[in-house]
């Protein structure tokens, strides 16, 4: 079993090495090398891992608490723990949108990654994804690229993952109903993720094309009630996540339960909005980034609201979780959410090809 797992190690890093019949588990010691340093060493080429496989190999339950320290350790700002410079941005103006780099380097983790993602303002007829990723996972110390991963299913998965986490620290205890604004892939991820690590009894789902709501009911299976209006799915939620892609206010404050949290997770360039004004206004706001929300959240920079604290802030026990005042959580996405997922992919990789 060790010498076929060693074989195929040494045969992915494309390390030309007979392996002697007799050769014992123990024996690997001596080389004193791990699997990146002998692809390294052998400049071997990156794994690649795509889409299926990421999501075979991703669950909420490993990735959330990874989520969840990351996130803690982004807000200490400590340089050994998190570099994650705010995304940079370039306009792909004949086609609407945008190329976001979100290199992130965790020293004392020893984690490089980088994601590179396309996204798109879509007009409605478009069937092209509003979303295409790619995540670059690196030795920090050789520069070696380890692997090359398919970073929609990543990009799903930390989302969601960081908005039911915002949801698990400031929803009011005893929520009972879910709203989903938004039926795509965002959408199907943030109702995977919420079901599974919280407990809702009804979830309530609105999408601006009505048939869009239906084949989201469709694909999940579980129960889910399909509202004919953003006012009918938002009234009486304790927790609204909106997942669309929409340029302007889809949400109006004036729907919203007082104590209700909401993830918003769209409109994640300065001049576009989810949410309006007195949303805004009437919410404790926590964002991933302060940073970030300041530089891209067309929520926050056009309503003019303070950023009270980013999540991280909240984990690390530096400022309070106002449960039961209406919160909202801007999600923008961070390089460090993709650097720990694909470093659990990875993880989970050479796990299931080496049997380790
Ligand atoms: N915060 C973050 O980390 C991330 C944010 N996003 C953003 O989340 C949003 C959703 O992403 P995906 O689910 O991947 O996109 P998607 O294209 O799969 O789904 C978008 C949904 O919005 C609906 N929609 C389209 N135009 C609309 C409009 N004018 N008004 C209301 N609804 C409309 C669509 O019918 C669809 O249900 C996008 O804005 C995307 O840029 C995506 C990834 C990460
Ligand atoms: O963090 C990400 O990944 C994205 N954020 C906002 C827009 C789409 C991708």
């Amino acid at each position: 079993m060790f010498k076929k797992a060693l074989l195929r190690l040494l045969n992915a890093a494309q390390i030309p090495l007979d392996v002697d019949s007799n050769f014992e588990p123990n024996q690997l010691s001596q080389f004193r090398i791990s699997v990146s340093e002998a692809a390294a060493m052998a400049g071997a080429p990156p794994v690649i891992i795509w889409e299926r496989e990421v999501e075979s190999l991703l669950h909420y339950k490993e990735l959330i608490p990874r989520l969840e320290e990351a996130l803690g350790k982004f807000s200490s700002r400590d340089s050994a723990e998190v570099i994650q410079p705010v995304r940079s941005t370039v306009p792909l103006q004949k086609h609407n949108g945008f190329l976001g780099l979100m290199p992130t380097y965790m020293e004392n983790d020893g984690v490089l990654s980088t994601k590179l993602v396309c996204f798109y303002n879509r007009g409605a007829g478009s069937t092209l994804p509003s979303v295409s990723a790619t995540v670059l996972l690196l030795d920090p110390e050789s520069g070696h690229m380890k692997a090359v991963m398919d970073g929609e299913a990543i990009t799903n998965m930390r989302t969601a993952g960081a908005s039911a986490i915002s949801a698990k620290l400031l929803m009011r205890h005893g929520a009972e109903v879910l709203a989903i604004l938004g039926t795509g892939q965002q959408a199907l991820s943030h109702y995977k993720a919420f079901t599974e690590m919280l407990s809702f009894k009804e979830v309530r789902v609105w999408n601006h094309r009505r048939e869009g709501a239906e084949k989201f009911r469709r694909s999940v299976g579980g129960p889910v009630t399909v509202c004919g209006s953003v006012e009918e799915a938002v009234r009486g939620a304790d927790v609204i996540v909106t997942v669309t892609r929409s340029i302007e206010p889809v949400l109006c404050g004036r729907w919203v339960k007082p104590g209700a949290h909401v993830a918003a997770v769209g409109a994640c360039r300065p001049d576009w909005r989810e949410l309006d004004d007195s949303l805004m206004k009437e919410a404790v706001v926590y964002a991933d980034s302060r940073e970030g929300a300041m530089a891209e959240s067309g929520d926050v920079i056009l309503s003019g609201v303070e950023v009270f604290a980013e999540l991280g802030d909240v984990i690390n026990g530096i400022k309070p979780a106002y449960r039961e005042k209406t919160t909202v959580f801007k999600s923008l996405g961070m390089g460090v959410e993709d650097a720990v997922a694909a470093n659990l992919v990875y993880e989970q990789w050479k796990a299931k090809a080496y049997k380790l």
